[in-house]
């Protein structure tokens, strides 16, 4: 793939706003699916990370969770508790003993079904926290394009600052990547100038081959983030799905100058998992990717372990090695 730049966009402008479609991108598209596997157990294998080094991650991790809740049980007082926890994510005591108290810790977004968008948005009033709702036919996106775009718009106008689309996945699993890109292009205007993040539902989308079609489609398509899963799909986030994803990112940057954000979710429930994801993405795209602008987990009970594991010191101890830090 092209390794030049095509153009220097504001590199404070977080939004990209797509670019025109264009097959050429993705035909030279080949995934080698044991060599993304390799490379993945390798990294697993073999990083160490001191204590205090685990800390400063751990904190940058719980600054980079979506905190989510997506249930059949949610109700306007389970999304305001949520609401608390993102604003706090750590006790007082805790960010004390880990000689923190003066940082300004809180997570990324919450994340909420359209429903709850206008609680989440009281809730977080006086905070700089943004809601994120899972609009647009959420999980399978089957319902009419009328509906789905329906919903975008009205999660807008509720104050949702950031909007997670689904795909139809037939448009990926028929190789119909001009209807993907008409499709997340209708979601990309009714988000207007909130943040979109597409979620490809990687566990149903056949390949790695789709999975990189698909998120260079949704990026000329102009979505600000790409993400992994729903969290209902019966395969979520992986390391070798976000690999191939994390690589696509970094081709539409260097064809483009856009850096898109990247959010695996589903699944991720343990600290020692969330300094996996962060680790690969700081070695395929750098740090300038491991800030919330661009790297965000989904994730309902991730923060648990996350504050778990800080409590306990040193718990996670294949990573209390001798290096100085990833
Ligand atoms: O986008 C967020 C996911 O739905 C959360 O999934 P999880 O409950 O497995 O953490």
């Amino acid at each position: 793939m092209s390794q030049k730049m095509a153009s220097t966009p504001d590199p404070h402008c977080f939004a990209n706003p797509g670019v025109p479609f264009n097959p050429e991108w993705l035909a030279d598209i080949h995934i080698n699916r044991s060599a993304v596997e390799r490379r993945t157990a390798c990294l697993v294998a073999r990083r160490s990370l001191t204590n205090q080094w685990q800390t400063a991650w751990l904190l940058k991790a719980i600054s980079c969770i979506d905190l989510t809740t997506l249930s059949g049980q949610d109700t306007p007082g389970r999304v305001r508790r949520l609401c608390t926890r993102a604003r706090a994510p750590l006790p007082e005591v805790l960010q004390k003993a880990l000689a923190v108290e003066s940082l300004p810790l809180t997570t990324g977004a919450v994340c909420v079904y359209h429903q709850m968008v206008e609680t989440a948005v009281r809730a977080l009033e006086g905070s700089t926290i943004p809601v994120a709702a899972v609009s647009s036919g959420f999980p399978a996106g089957l319902s009419p394009m009328e509906t789905r775009i329906a919903e975008v718009t009205a999660s807008v106008a509720a104050g949702a600052r950031e909007i997670d689309i689904v795909i139809t996945r037939a448009h990926v699993l028929n190789g119909d990547w001009e209807s993907l890109y008409r499709e997340v292009r209708a979601f990309r205007t009714a988000c207007a100038t909130a943040h979109m993040k597409t979620i490809l539902s990687t566990g149903e989308l056949g390949d790695l081959n789709n999975v990189a079609r698909a998120s260079m489609v949704a990026m000329m398509a102009g979505s600000d983030f790409i993400k992994t899963s729903t969290g209902m799909e019966s395969t979520n986030a992986t390391l070798p799905v976000s690999l191939v994803m994390l690589r696509a990112i970094r081709d539409y940057y260097m064809r483009t100058g856009y850096r898109v954000g990247f959010k695996p979710a589903g699944g991720i429930t343990t600290a020692r998992a969330a300094l996996h994801y962060m680790l690969l993405v700081k070695e395929e795209l750098g740090d300038a990717w491991l800030t919330p602008a661009r790297f965000r987990f989904g994730a309902s009970s991730l923060l648990g372990d996350i504050e778990r594991q800080l409590s306990q010191g040193n718990a996670l101890c294949p990573y209390a090695g001798a290096e100085a830090g990833y």
